[in-house]
């Protein structure tokens, strides 16, 4: 008998294939089942999505080519799983086929039934060699709070907004919280994301030692970007056969194969690095709540999401306030430690061109001599953001982005953040020969090097110098170099760490009773409406790292150096008011129908020169005049990125809004045809791409 299945494969990014294909298949095919079809010239990995036995409507039987061969050692992509990929497909406005598989592990596409069998072998074999059910496994008794949270999870019908203090023991909550669930149900697998690499090493070791001892090590993976593609496939196939119990991973790991999904955990839901920012633009943590819904729908079992975060989205917030999610609350700290005192400089009133202000060197100081540590937050890498010639207008531009070239001192290079390209300082203006080139404002590296001599005089307790130290992105790029590091830092061989957004997040650290933040004000004035949430969550973060040790917690500080230190930012910063803070924010994104009370997307163009890429946009939104719906949407005109060019390149941008996000989808779909047609306008000639983001977080 013959059977007709359609099957989804990758068609090229904006071929208009969005659709399944059908094929022939002489047995019958499992939805889900991974098949190599023939495409064009090609053979390629496809998901089988249906499999009936009619043969289609409209072509022949000899136009259908044969399935070329099934992976049947795998069981079939479940019902779940498709579903979510659907579901991104279409919300984030992309082809299936596209969507589906670029979340599939790279290697999985070359893989033939023998290896796979090799693999899935070496996977049972590795299973159950030291799982020991009956160990017994040390843990804290559940605080108070703690203990709330869990029996409320228990019962919890909606995702649960887990807001808790800095250092309030959420990782516990979700360390038990997942205990259950395995405890519970010998198939279920839990999936907890964390929103950076950075952070998945710490997490992994409080999860291994927790459940290593009784499921063994093969319980536990990690799904992130820095794994080989060989890793990353192994992990994988753990999930997909049930053998992982527990995923953690960044992310990309939402669309990892589940069969068992009975809760998902979002770690420090705020970030924005759960919104992918290239490809298909999803959002981790919003898909995240559709695929718990979709599991508990299906399925006899319920599975529960929670969001954790001492400073929530406003999304999540006001999705909590409107009773869509269950807020838990944990106000405390363990050990019922206190939040660090906030401590505001004023900058109008230090001495002129002091980076760190006396009264912040006095208390670094003093806690170096009672032996405590202090972080210091500045989010910009490098010694200097730009090079200048006093004597003629020379900068240190990136000849290929409408940026400069960042000042890295320790290699004596010029690098573009953005590009990455890269040259040596010159040794005089490239433009005059004038020799006396200086940099200007300050990276980490330069804060770094200043602390070091500042606090040259500055004694621990055993009479040694002060150790200062940097963390960002350029110090930890080698494997391993991060978690050496933090190990310094946590065996108290390092006094003072400065760095980037990076140090701030998740890590609990014990000594630390000192964070301060330097040059933040940018934030407070930025364009885009999201900064003061994204300041005053970092800052809150920020502090969060200090004071975690309750017998220091009650001399913790927080210190920001600040030209407007009346900034009612800053108020609900000293009163650790995130609800008042949110409150407010809220109110103002209400009255100017902004998310989350108005729904955006953007659409992007990319181009040889700024005009192609705006007549492409205008152009598209001219002929949607006539579209069905056009009338709910809002087409704001076409303007340059904020970076306008990047490695030659020209970006420009084009905010949709509307009042429903309903309408905002589909008037995006309707356009989708025109968006397609618009690359043939004569005035877009040198268009490169577009690409459309929903839900944007930059606008
Ligand atoms: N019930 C408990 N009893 C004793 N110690 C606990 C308990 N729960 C958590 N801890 C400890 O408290 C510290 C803070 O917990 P954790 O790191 O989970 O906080 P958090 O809420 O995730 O904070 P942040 O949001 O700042 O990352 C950790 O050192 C943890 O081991
Ligand atoms: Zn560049």
């Amino acid at each position: 008998m013959t059977y007709w299945p359609s099957v989804v494969v990758a068609t090229p990014a904006h071929s208009g294939l969005a659709g399944p294909l059908t094929y022939r298949s002489e047995q019958p095919l499992a939805a889900g089942n991974l098949v190599r079809v023939p495409l064009g010239a090609r053979e390629v990995l496809g998901i089988v999505w249906s499999c009936p036995s009619d043969p289609p409507a409209d072509c022949s039987e000899e136009q259908l080519r044969p399935v070329s061969a099934v992976l049947d050692g795998l069981m079939p992509l479940g019902d779940g799983w498709r579903q979510l990929v659907a579901f991104a497909a279409r919300y984030y406005q992309r082809g299936l086929g596209e969507m589906a598989l670029s979340v599939l592990p790279p290697a999985l596409r070359d893989l033939d039934n023998t290896q796979l069998a090799r693999r899935l072998k070496r996977l049972a074999k590795v299973n159950g060699s030291a799982a020991c059910p009956e160990t017994p496994v040390s843990r804290p008794q559940a605080s108070a709070e703690q203990q709330q949270v869990l029996d409320a999870l228990g019962t919890l019908d909606r995702p649960a907004l887990l807001y808790g203090s800095t250092g309030s023991g959420k990782t516990e909550v979700y360390l038990r919280a997942t205990e259950q669930v395995l405890q519970d149900d010998p198939a279920a697998q839990v999936l907890v994301l964390v929103p950076e690499i950075n952070l998945t090493p710490q997490l992994e070791e409080r999860f291994r030692q927790r459940f290593e001892p009784r499921h063994g090590s093969a319980a536990l993976v990690s799904l992130h970007s820095g794994m080989t593609p060989a890793q990353r496939l192994q992990a994988w196939l753990a999930a997909h056969a049930g053998t992982a119990r527990i995923v953690l991973g960044t992310r990309m790991a939402i669309f990892a194969s589940l069969p068992g999904l009975r809760l998902i955990v979002v770690d420090e839901e705020h970030d924005p690095s759960y919104k992918s920012q290239e490809g298909a633009r999803y959002s981790a943590r919003d898909l995240a709540v559709y695929r718990a819904k979709v599991e508990s729908d299906r399925g006899p079992h319920p599975c529960r999401v929670i969001l954790g975060s001492a400073t929530p989205s406003l999304e999540s917030w006001h999705a909590a306030e409107q009773g869509r999610y269950r807020r838990l609350a944990m106000p405390g700290r363990i050990g019922g430690g206190e939040l660090p005192r906030l401590r505001l400089v004023d900058m109008n009133h230090q001495p002129k061109g002091a980076t760190l202000s006396p009264p912040l060197l006095a208390a670094m100081e003093e806690r170096i001599a009672r032996g405590e540590q202090c972080l210091v937050l500045l989010n910009r890498r490098g010694y200097a953001p730009v090079l200048s010639c006093d004597a003629c207008a020379w900068k240190s531009q990136c000849p290929h982005c409408s940026a400069f070239q960042v000042f890295h001192k320790l290699d004596r290079t010029l690098r573009c953040h953005h590009c990455g390209f890269t040259r040596r300082v010159p040794r005089a203006c490239p433009d005059c020969g004038n020799l006396d080139i200086a940099p200007i404002g300050r990276g980490t590296e330069q804060i770094e090097e200043q602390l070091a001599g500042l606090l040259s005089q500055a004694v621990r307790p055993d009479g040694t110098p002060a150790r200062v130290a940097r963390m960002d992105a350029d110090t930890t790029r080698t494997k391993g170099s991060l978690e050496q590091q933090l190990q310094a830092l946590h065996e108290g061989e390092v006094d003072v760490l400065v760095g980037t957004q990076m140090v701030a997040k998740g890590h609990d650290f014990r000594r630390i009773t000192l964070v301060a933040g330097l040059n933040v004000d940018a934030a407070l004035f930025a364009s885009d409406y999201r900064a003061p949430e994204r300041l005053f969550a970092l800052l809150m973060q920020a502090a969060g790292r200090a004071g975690r040790d309750a017998g220091h917690s009650g001399h913790s500080e927080m210190w920001v150096q600040t030209w407007h230190p009346t900034h009612p930012l800053f108020a609900a910063l000293k009163k650790h008011d995130y609800p008042a803070f949110a409150a407010e924010q809220l109110a103002e994104r209400e009255a100017a129908a902004m998310p989350p009370f108005g729904y955006q997307a953007l659409l992007r163009a990319d181009a040889r020169t700024q005009d192609a890429a705006q007549a492409y946009l205008n152009g598209v939104a001219d002929a949607a005049a006539d579209l069905p719906g056009r009338d709910e949407v809002t087409l704001y005109p076409a303007v340059p990125l904020p970076i306008q060019r990047v490695a030659n390149v020209e970006r420009a941008q084009m905010l949709v809004e509307s009042h429903s996000r309903q309408a905002l989808q589909r008037f995006l779909w309707a356009w989708q045809p025109l968006l397609l047609q618009g690359r043939s306008l004569p005035e877009a000639r040198g268009l490169i791409r577009f690409a459309v983001d929903v839900d944007p977080l930059a606008v």
